[in-house]
């Protein structure tokens, strides 16, 4: 997918800021912000992070093309051409600092830190955010998914209804991730390396005048990797029975037919009836593909009826996301440069949520020594030394501080990993495969009770003390202000 060229892949108003600061003369100043989301998709229990690959990619290619500059002289703003020729010479110098795609990862935490000028941090908030909030929203859908599914195969299978191109090569992506075994788009798998999966359509049947005739051919062609879809007229009457007589053809060339396909009806009763049939045949080996619809909750219900099928083909509804569309990942100014030091900054707002937590911050993982599982995420300040070096540690709940506990014998896993340092990128981004892997380990460190889809236990984002005393002092110091 083309990275470059994205310069302008922004909203007008980060444009806007960056002239206007220009032409303050603030455009050099230097800032933090932090990327996160206040609420968790799906009702689910976590999230997984996902997005960062295409992140590096595009601030490594963060230019402004001739193109670009010809167009943005004609906005009806009438930016100065020194302006543009600043943006001529623009590449991202900053600091960035982010959580590994396949992290589980919590409400009211800092995923991705960036400290920049504030022409650097400004300009690349719209597409970073583009990129985390989608890829991390599929993958955590496909991780629900993947909880469910358990040890069955797992296909992606929603190119066709995905929001275009981009969101299906990347959401295939996120969804491979998060435990999906194949994906049916070539082109995914061609530029990320995703295995990729197919049987046919209904339209391979009727173009023939029978259905097995229809089999056979397919089954001539393709003789090593042959699935068939039975349920163009009649599942269990015509589609398993002529599927048998051509896995009998297949057999006799010391071939073996794969899998069939079961794409409507009930599919617990058809997959049930089907796997009697072949078993009777003498085919247990032929495994049953079952598709239409399926979210995790089709799947967890198909599961609990007994339902006979070994793998899943998911689309529309994993690629759409489509009981909640969007995650709502923000990107919040912390901290200012005023006059020769940086100083945090609050945003204030009628609703206590949108509060902001003013500093640049990490995020600790909190793991317990003795079980090996995570206990929290300790949000503090870089130079806070407590939760690194061991001893006790008081644990509190920002939003409900008398929810509090002390932990000892812990492991503090730092969660933010340098990504670019002044403009010089100090990661390696991993293989796709060791992201999946990452993903794996990250789920065991989680005891199941914040893992299930329904009600899950609240997983607690602490706040250090230190981080909890400004952020009141802040709001306190804004109240008093106003009552002044
Ligand atoms: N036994 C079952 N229990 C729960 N949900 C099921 C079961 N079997 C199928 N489903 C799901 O119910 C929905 C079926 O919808 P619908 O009846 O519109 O499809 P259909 O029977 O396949 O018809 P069409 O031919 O129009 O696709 C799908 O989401 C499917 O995954
Ligand atoms: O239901 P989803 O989870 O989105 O999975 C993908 C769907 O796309 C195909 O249907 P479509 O009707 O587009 O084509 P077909 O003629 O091959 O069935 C396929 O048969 C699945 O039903
Ligand atoms: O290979 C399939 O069966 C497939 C691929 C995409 C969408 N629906 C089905």
């Amino acid at each position: 997918m083309p990275t470059a060229g994205l310069a302008l892949h922004t909203d007008k108003y980060q444009i806007n800021m960056i002239y206007a600061h220009w032409m303050n003369g603030t455009h050099q100043r230097k800032t933090v912000f932090e990327a996160y989301f206040r609420k968790l998709p799906f009702g689910n229990g976590y999230a997984v992070f996902a997005g960062l690959e295409r992140i590096v990619e595009y601030i490594r290619n963060l230019r402004f093309t001739e193109q670009d500059l010809n167009y943005l002289a004609k906005q009806e703003e009438n930016y100065k051409p020194e302006f543009l020729e600043l943006l001529r010479n623009f590449q991202f110098r900053g600091t960035l600092l982010s959580m590994k795609e396949g992290a589980l990862c919590f409400p009211n935490e800092p995923l991705i830190r960036v400290e920049g000028t504030i022409m650097e941090t400004q300009l690349v908030e719209t597409a970073m955010l583009n990129f985390m909030n989608f890829q991390t929203l599929i993958a955590t859908k496909a991780s629900r998914v993947k909880r469910v599914a358990e040890n069955d195969v797992l296909l992606e299978f929603g190119t066709r209804r995905a929001q275009e191109a981009d969101a299906a090569i990347w959401g295939a992506r996120a969804a491979y991730i998060s435990g999906f075994d194949a994906t049916s788009n070539l082109l995914a798998g061609e530029i990320f390396g995703i295995p990729t999966k197919g049987t046919h359509a209904h339209s391979w049947v009727q173009i023939f005048d029978s259905e097995q005739e229809a089999f056979e051919r397919y089954a001539k062609a393709l003789p090593d990797q042959v699935s068939l879809l039975v349920d163009t007229f009649d599942t269990l009457k015509s589609g398993v029975p002529h599927a048998i007589e051509t896995a009998k053809m297949l057999e006799a060339q010391g071939k073996r037919l794969s899998s069939i396909r079961l794409d409507s009806g009930d599919l617990a009763y058809l997959s049930i009836q089907a796997r009697k049939m072949l078993d009777e045949a003498g085919l247990p080996y032929v495994k049953i593909v079952a598709s239409n619809d399926l979210d995790e909750n089709t799947i967890f219900n198909l599961k609990a009826q007994g339902a006979k099928i070994d793998i899943w083909g998911v689309g529309t509804q994993l690629i759409t996301a489509a009981d909640q569309p969007a995650l709502g990942g923000v990107y919040k100014l912390v901290e200012r440069e005023t006059g020769v030091r940086m100083e945090p900054t609050i945003k204030i707002s009628g609703n206590p949520e949108k509060v902001t937590t003013p500093g640049k911050k990490d995020v600790l993982r909190i793991i317990s020594k003795e079980s090996g599982k995570a206990i929290a995420d300790y949000v503090c300040f870089p130079h806070e030394q407590q939760a690194r070096s061991g001893g006790n540690l008081r644990l509190f709940d920002p939003v409900h501080p008398y929810i509090k506990k002390t932990v000892k014998n812990f492991e503090a896993v730092s969660m933010l990993q340098p990504i670019f340092e002044e403009g010089d990128q100090v990661y390696e981004l991993p293989a796709l495969d060791e992201i999946r892997e990452y993903h794996k380990a990250q789920l065991s460190l989680f005891w199941p009770e914040y893992l299930r889809k329904l009600n899950p236990e609240i997983y607690r984002i602490s706040l250090s003390q230190e981080a909890w005393e400004l952020k009141q002092k802040m709001i306190e110091d804004y109240l008093g202000h106003q009552e002044e």
